[in-house]
């Protein structure tokens, strides 16, 4: 077998592995990235960037159907999936040759080829010919789908997100089961573009909302558009000739339907890829899915004959071994696997030395219509860190008759955020309506400033926007605080359709 000795070893050549590279770089020569899969990252191959792309034709499709309540008459809308389905590998294949392209920078020497996985705390062994020592490890190997194994009698027409990115065309039908991030996102687009759709889900849950009242309207709105059951009761999953014939209850009037569907989408979740990595070997503290313990601002993994963070002594350097991105299940989102893979390379190029990094507030946003974003912490975990729900005022704002909303054909959707009573200091919201991406930013921004509400409402606004739909929702909090007055005349106190 070979053997090589380096100073640091990725494994995992996708966003947050090629974050930690760059950063491992700055401080030692011998980095080496070592990647199992495709090159390319996952976020460019098959998740962030073909999903949006699907998305943006879906949603053409969708405004120009309804480009007559605007009195703009288009005629009947026709999909081409075959034109669609070029068009999104196209421009795919583009973001990926980006990704290859920035790898240039590294020495071919250290990029590796091979399925990586722990021989000793300090050994990796890829594939079977090589056997690499490291000064320092960083984990960083992602997340793949995970589903239930009654899934499996629907055979190879069931899929995951990375099959729909190679279709050359789009399908009549697809049962889509887990209408969380994924589910929502590809059942809503396929369905735009003329597929036959139906979302099932399990527990309840929708998408990105804890809120109940957000869920409601969420729920209610993607039903007036497509059939979503989050708790559906689905009695069986079998595979007839080339299809998938799926047994259920019908949602309100509990009718048995059969249907069939040309594929199966599995959209129930992912699990981080920390299994076939002989993690045993490792000498680290593992949680009870496998997932090494570690230190959120540092990256570092915990050994397992070691005491948490909180009881170490200072001097003590801990694991050589770091973790980022998905493979830690924290956040799966593309902008907490670079911050993580960097914060991860920075310590993994240091050690024995580490620097606790900045980490962002928490954000995230779904590319449905309307969009769906989270900003800031969980409402549980903001009750347990200000000592219950009494601490906690709530403001709300519909855009059902927003200004600028109902100019745009688009007045739909509800925001609620979150506030500490006494102090004003706002803590976040759930958000669901028109564009919300931009003004979750404003919001997550606003958040790291640490600005109260009151302040907030100093900022300018512009007339008319969405973001005088924020302000309602910030004027309610401010009254529910009882800082600011309860809106009274919501024309008279500002623009038409505040
Ligand atoms: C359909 C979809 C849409 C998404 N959309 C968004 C979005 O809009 N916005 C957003 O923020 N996030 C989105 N995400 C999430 C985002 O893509 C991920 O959070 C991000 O790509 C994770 O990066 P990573 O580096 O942790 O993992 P990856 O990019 O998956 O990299 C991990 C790499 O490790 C390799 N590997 C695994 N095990 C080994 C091993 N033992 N040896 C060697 N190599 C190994 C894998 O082959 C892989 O290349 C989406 C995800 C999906 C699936
Ligand atoms: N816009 C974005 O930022 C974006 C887009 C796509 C994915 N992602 C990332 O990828 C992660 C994974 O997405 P995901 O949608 O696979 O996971 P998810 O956790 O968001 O949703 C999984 C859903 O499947 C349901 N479910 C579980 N078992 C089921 C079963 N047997 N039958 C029916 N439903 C079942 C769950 O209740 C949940 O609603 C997300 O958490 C997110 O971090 C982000």
């Amino acid at each position: 077998m070979e053997a090589r000795e380096v100073d640091v070893a990725i494994i995992g050549a996708g966003s947050a592995g090629l974050s930690a590279w760059h950063a491992a770089h700055k401080h030692r020569e011998s980095v080496v990235l070592i990647e199992g899969g495709a090159f390319g990252t996952t976020c460019a191959r098959v998740g962030c960037m073909p999903s949006k792309l699907l998305i943006a034709a879906a949603d053409a499709a969708q405004h120009a159907r309804d480009a007559g309540g605007f009195g703009v008459r288009t005629g009947p809308v026709e999909v081409d999936g075959r034109a669609v389905m070029a068009r999104l590998k196209h421009e795919r294949d583009g973001f990926v040759g980006h990704v290859l392209e920035s790898m240039k920078r590294i020495d071919a020497a250290d990029l590796i080829t091979g399925h990586a996985r722990f021989g000793a705390p300090h050994i990796l062994i890829v594939g079977d010919s090589l056997r690499i020592e490291a000064r320092t490890i960083v984990i960083a190997t992602g997340s793949r789908t995970s589903w239930p194994k009654q899934f499996e009698a629907a055979g190879d027409r069931l899929i995951v997100n990375d099959d729909i990115f190679e279709w050359d065309t789009l399908p009549e039908s697809v049962v889509v089961f887990g209408p969380g991030i994924i589910g929502l996102e590809m059942g809503q687009a396929l369905h735009r573009l003329g597929v036959r759709v139906r979302i099932f889900g399990k527990s309840g849950s929708l998408g990105s909302f804890e809120d109940p009242a957000l869920k409601e309207y969420a729920d209610r709105t993607f039903n007036d558009e497509l059939y979503v059951d989050p708790a559906a009761e689905v009695e069986a999953i079998e595979r007839d000739g080339e299809q998938v014939v799926v047994t259920f209850l019908e949602r309100h009037t509990g009718k048995r339907l059969v249907e069939r569907f040309d594929y199966l989408l599995a959209a129930t979740g992912r699990r981080p890829n920390v299994d076939r990595l002989d993690l045993e070997n490792a000498g680290l503290a593992l949680d009870e899915d496998g997932v090494p313990f570690y230190n959120r601002f540092t990256m570092q993994c915990r050994n397992d004959n070691e005491r948490s963070d909180n009881e170490r002594n200072d001097k003590e350097s801990g694991s050589h071994v770091f973790i980022a991105g998905d493979a830690n299940q924290e956040l799966p989102l593309l902008h907490e696997a670079i911050t993580q893979g960097r914060i991860a390379g920075d310590n993994a190029g240091r050690y024995p030395e580490r620097r606790a990094g900045l980490r962002n507030t928490p954000l995230s946003i779904v590319f449905t219509e309307p969009q769906m974003a989270t900003v800031g912490l969980r409402r549980a975990v903001l009750e347990q860190r200000l000592g219950g729900c009494d601490r906690i005022a709530v403001g709300e704002a519909t855009f059902d008759n927003q200004g600028r909303a109902t100019v745009l054909r688009q007045n739909r959707g509800l925001m609620r955020l979150y506030a500490e009573h006494g102090s004003g200091q706002f803590l976040g919201g759930e958000l669901f309506g028109p564009q919300m991406e931009h003004i979750a930013h404003l919001l997550a921004w606003a958040l790291e400033q640490r600005m109260g509400v009151n302040q907030m409402l100093d900022m300018p606004f512009y007339h008319p926007v969405l973001e005088e739909g924020l302000r309602s929702a910030l004027r309610n909090l401010s009254a529910n605080l009882q800082q600011g007055p309860a809106i009274e005349e919501r024309c008279m106190e500002h623009g038409p359709g505040d």
